[in-house]
C-alpha cells in the first residue's frame, strides 16, 4: 500500500514540538496519568512538566466503567480541554484510542484534540471495540491499515506543535512481539513521532523493543500489568524516551477514597482521618483560589481610565 506522508521536516531543521523538546531537555519524560481537572491540579502544583490524560482513568473517573471501549472521542477530548484548561504549564498526551473509526474519524480526532491545547496524543491499532492494553483478549487490524490512520493523523496535525505517538497491541496477538515490532517501524514511517508497543512481559522483551525500534519510545508502568516497572533511570538506560503510569493517580485516589469513607461510614465522622485529607487552606491554594481573589478585586476597584 502506497502511503502519502507528510515530510517530518520542512527543509529547515528537523520538525520540533514541545515534546521533542522536553525529551532532549529531560532525556526522559515522566508522565503521570490523570483524569481530571483536580488530578492535572495536583500534576501541576508538584512541578511535573508533563502528563498523560489516561483513557482508562478518565473511562473510570468519567463513567465509572472499565477501559473496554465504552469512552467515546468526544467524552475524551472534553475531559482532555478541562484538564489542560486547570494545568496550563503541564504538556499532556492525550490518549485517543482508536482515533473512533477510519482515517476521517481519526482526522477530526486530531483536530479536536489540537484543540484542547494537549501536546500530543497516542493511536493505537486495536479493533474497535478496544481494551486496556493489559487485559485479556485483544486484537488489532491490520498494519497497513494502521499505518494508514497514522498518515492521517500527521495530515491533519500539519504544522501544529503536537506530539503523535503509534500505539501497536500486537504483542497480545499471535503475531507476538516480532509483529508488534515491525508495526512500530511501520508506523514510524507513516509519519509517527514515538512508537509505544505495549504491554511487553520482561525486561528481556522491554530490551527488545528498544533495541529493534525506531526514533523515540513509549513505555507503560501500570501496576498489576504484564511489564515489570521500572524507575526513569532504568527505563532511560533500557532505550525509553517517554513513561506513563497510566492508573497510579487513579488507583491512589481509589485507594483513599475507599480508606476514608470507609472510616466515615463506621465510625460517623471524619474526625480520626483528618490527617490523611488535606487542610482547608491547602486544598483552596491548590486550585488556585489565592489568584483568582486578586484577579477579582483588581477589577473590583477597576475605573476606565480617563483620557
Ligand atoms: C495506557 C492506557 O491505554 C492503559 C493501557 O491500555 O495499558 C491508558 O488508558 O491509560
Ligand atoms: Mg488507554
Amino acid at each position: 500500500m502506497a502511503l502519502s506522508v507528510k515530510p517530518l521536516s520542512d527543509g529547515a531543521g528537523p520538525r520540533k514540538t514541545r515534546m521533542h523538546r522536553l525529551i532532549e531537555e529531560e532525556g526522559i519524560v515522566l508522565m503521570p496519568g490523570i483524569y481530571d481537572a483536580l488530578s492535572a491540579a495536583v500534576l501541576q502544583h508538584l512541578g511535573f512538566k508533563a502528563g498523560f490524560v489516561s483513557g482508562y482513568a478518565v473511562s473510570a473517573s468519567r463513567l465509572g466503567m472499565p477501559d473496554i471501549g465504552l469512552l467515546t472521542p468526544p467524552e475524551m477530548a472534553d475531559a482532555a480541554r478541562a484538564i489542560c484548561a486547570a494545568a496550563p504549564n503541564v504538556a499532556f498526551i492525550v490518549d485517543a484510542d482508536t482515533g473512533g473509526g477510519n482515517a476521517l474519524n481519526v482526522q477530526r480526532t486530531v483536530r479536536d484534540i489540537i484543540g484542547t491545547g494537549a501536546a500530543g496524543l497516542f493511536l493505537e491499532d486495536q479493533v474497535w471495540p478496544k481494551k486496556c492494553g493489559h487485559m485479556q483478549g485483544k486484537q488489532v487490524i491490520p498494519a497497513e491499515e494502521h499505518a494508514a490512520k497514522i498518515a492521517a493523523a500527521r495530515e491533519a496535525i500539519g504544522d501544529s506543535d503536537f506530539f503523535l505517538i503509534a500505539r501497536t497491541d500486537a504483542r497480545a496477538t499471535a503475531g507476538g512481539l516480532a509483529d508488534a515490532i515491525a508495526r512500530a517501524n511501520l508506523y514510524m514511517e507513516a509519519g509517527a513521532d514515538a512508537c509505544f508497543v505495549e504491554a511487553p512481559r520482561s525486561d528481556d522483551e522491554m530490551r527488545e523493543v528498544c533495541k529493534k525500534t525506531n526514533g523515540f519510545r513509549a513505555a507503560n508502568m501500570l501496576e498489576g500489568g504484564y511489564t515489570p516497572l521500572h524507575t526513569p533511570q532504568e527505563l532511560k538506560e533500557l532505550g525509553f524516551h517517554l513513561i506513563v503510569h497510566s492508573t497510579t493517580a487513579v488507583y491512589a485516589s481509589a485507594r483513599a477514597l475507599i480508606d476514608v469513607l470507609k472510616a466515615l461510614r463506621d465510625e460517623g465522622s471524619s474526625r480520626g482521618q483528618l490527617h490523611k485529607l488535606t487542610t482547608f487552606e491547602e486544598f483552596n491554594g491548590l486550585i488556585g483560589l489565592k489568584e483568582l481573589n486578586e484577579i477579582g478585586a483588581r477589577f473590583e476597584k477597576f475605573t476606565v481610565p480617563k483620557n
